[in-house]
């Protein structure tokens, strides 16, 4: 009798959105207000957030790249739900690049840790990006989706946003700001599905991995 687990371990990749929370120079901060308070004599708390659409961690729409796609709440949800590959990219330098990726058989999607800790209380803008040809590369072997724990797939100061429109060619989907601290190299079960927002050219996404039982 074989035994079995009482539960499969499960990693939250997801940032804590809070005030203070880092975001892309300029954007809108993270804002939180509390507009019905108990302590008011309300029966109830209720608060009001206030975001950028790329608060944290979240899926790019194809309207964030392309004028004319679609919004976050029409994004299908394959993608974003399945077996994926973690890849340790800690030791890339410049930007992941083809030779940078190891031999994929039949994975959909591919999630990229780069920083050795991930920067909670910081912007930092010297994270590693992926180059357009590895995107292709990806594309080639059917991967679907893309993740990674920078803020973007693009250099900071891309005028082009070569490796978005790589993604937009392909037809691919985006994860960024994961946290992937801890997490080994390796195959889990992603769960990550983007917030549901008519017209949002993102969505703030809750990310999980969850351990695939051994075969
Ligand atoms: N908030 C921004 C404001 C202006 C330009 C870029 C951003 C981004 O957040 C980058 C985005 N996460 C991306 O998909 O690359
Ligand atoms: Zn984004
Ligand atoms: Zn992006």
């Amino acid at each position: 009798m074989s035994s079995w687990r009482s539960s499969l371990r499960i990693f939250d990749i997801s940032q804590v959105l809070r005030p203070g929370l880092p975001v892309w120079p300029g954007d809108t901060e993270f804002g939180f207000e509390r507009t019905w308070r108990m302590e008011d004599g309300s029966p109830v708390n209720v608060g009001k957030m206030t975001m950028t659409t790329h608060s944290g961690t979240h899926a790019d729409a194809p309207l964030h790249y392309s004028a004319d796609g679609m919004d976050a709440a029409s994004m299908e949800l394959d993608p974003f739900i399945g077996q994926c590959l973690v890849v340790d990219a800690r030791g890339v330098s410049g930007e992941i690049d083809v030779a940078d990726l190891p031999h994929l058989d039949s994975v959909d999607r591919v999630l990229f840790r780069t920083w050795d800790s991930f920067p909670h209380d910081e912007w930092r803008s010297d994270w590693t990006p992926i180059s357009s040809e590895a995107i292709e590369w990806l594309a080639l072997q059917g991967v679907k989706l893309i993740g990674t724990d920078a803020p973007s797939v693009d250099p900071q100061d891309s005028k082009t946003m070569d490796a978005h429109k790589a993604v937009a060619k392909n037809a691919m989907r985006i994860l960024e700001g994961l946290v992937l601290d801890g997490v080994e190299e390796g195959r889990y079960e992603l769960i990550a599905l983007p917030l549901k927002v008519g017209g949002g050219d993102a969505g703030l996404t809750r990310a999980i991995l969850r351990e695939i039982p051994d075969a």
